[in-house]
């Protein structure tokens, strides 16, 4: 684990010293649009139009920020138009690297580079900062257009609808003020909320970050309990965003991250949304739950020092989500 500063990698532990032992995460660097034209997106410069072939994405099947742009890389039919390099799941004093002993992973498609902090010195040999997946990369100018998850997913949705024929929307106009409002509560609270308490360093920090998620997941349990998706009626970029961190849940969250009130098993509605998502044409593909638990109990010596991967628990992602009732019950 380390981050660059002025194109020097420096091997370093999050520091949470001077947060009161508080996780904080970084802001995203990187912040370039692809759009249909190559105009300019909200924040960045122009000058990336959708094209097939031109982009390329660096992930981690570990990551639930990289998972989220795999799920719209399969939901919007990019497959064929967008490739990927998987990172090998252990992150040590290195950080990311392309490393293929491990199933699955495979290596810089590219270039072939040790790790991925070369990528980001490629983009910037002076380049400071963390070195984080998802990075979508564009071959043409090799350059990283983007390295926030958020973001590259909004692209995904539309920017190459002219090339896929793919119209399916997950963040339609009429939703947009309900999927906000939903992303800001479980961004702060659940997909960041386990990280605040998994790498709290102090008593303080790990309850302030415990107390909110578990209100979230109560607050989750009960709309999914009236209804099919979390906005409107249709599966939005709300349900996708929290459905990579209530994947990991059980798997390590629960255990790693010492989020252990409840299982996502103990809330029916969640937990079979959650399998009903799983079951989503496309999804179980980018799913990978070696690398899932070997990147966290691995990778985090401060929190697991003997770096033993535990091996429960068993979970039936393939038993039927039975919500038909509930759908037809609106
Ligand atoms: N804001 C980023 C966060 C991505 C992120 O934190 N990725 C983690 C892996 S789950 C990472 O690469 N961490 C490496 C580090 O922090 O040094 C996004 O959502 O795309």
């Amino acid at each position: 684990m380390g981050l660059l500063v002025d194109g020097q990698w420096q091997d370093k532990w999050y520091d949470t010293k001077a947060s009161g032992g508080r996780f904080e995460r970084s802001v995203t660097a990187w912040r370039n649009w692809v759009t249909p034209d190559g105009s300019a997106g909200p924040s960045g410069q122009g000058g990336f139009a959708a094209e097939s072939g031109r982009y390329h994405l660096y992930v981690s099947l570990a990551c639930p920020w990289a998972h989220r742009t795999l799920i719209f890389r399969a939901l919007k039919g990019l497959a064929p138009h967008i490739s990927v390099s998987v990172v090998d799941p252990i992150m040590l004093e290195n950080g990311w690297s392309f490393a293929t002993g491990f199933p699955g992973a495979t290596g810089d498609g590219l270039y072939g580079l040790p790790y991925l902090r070369d990528l980001y010195l490629r983009a910037d040999p002076r380049a400071s900062g963390r070195v984080t997946v998802p990075v979508l990369w564009d071959k043409a100018r090799e350059t990283i257009v983007s390295n926030e998850s958020a973001e590259i997913i909004r692209m995904f949705n539309s920017a190459f609808d002219g090339l896929t024929g793919n119209r399916a929307d997950f963040y339609p106009r009429a939703l947009r003020p309900e999927i906000d409002a939903l992303n800001a509560r479980i961004y702060e609270t659940v997909n960041n909320g386990v990280y605040k308490a998994g790498f709290a360093t102090s008593q303080t920090a790990y309850d302030e970050a415990i107390a909110p998620l578990y209100d979230s997941l109560d607050w989750i349990e009960n709309i999914l309990s009236r209804k099919l998706y979390l906005a409107g009626d249709q599966v939005s970029e709300a349900d996708w965003r929290l459905f990579t961190t209530i994947l990991r849940y059980d798997a390590v969250y629960h255990t790693h991250f010492k989020c252990n009130r409840y299982q996502i098993r103990d809330y029916p509605n969640l937990w079979a949304w959650a399998r009903a998502l799983y079951q989503w044409p496309g999804i179980a593909e980018t799913v990978d739950f070696g690398h899932i638990t070997h990147h966290y109990y691995r990778s985090h010596p401060t929190i697991n020092p003997s770096g033993i991967v535990p091996t429960g628990p068993v979970l039936d992602w393939n038993a039927a989500p039975n919500r038909e009732q509930l759908g037809k019950a609106q």
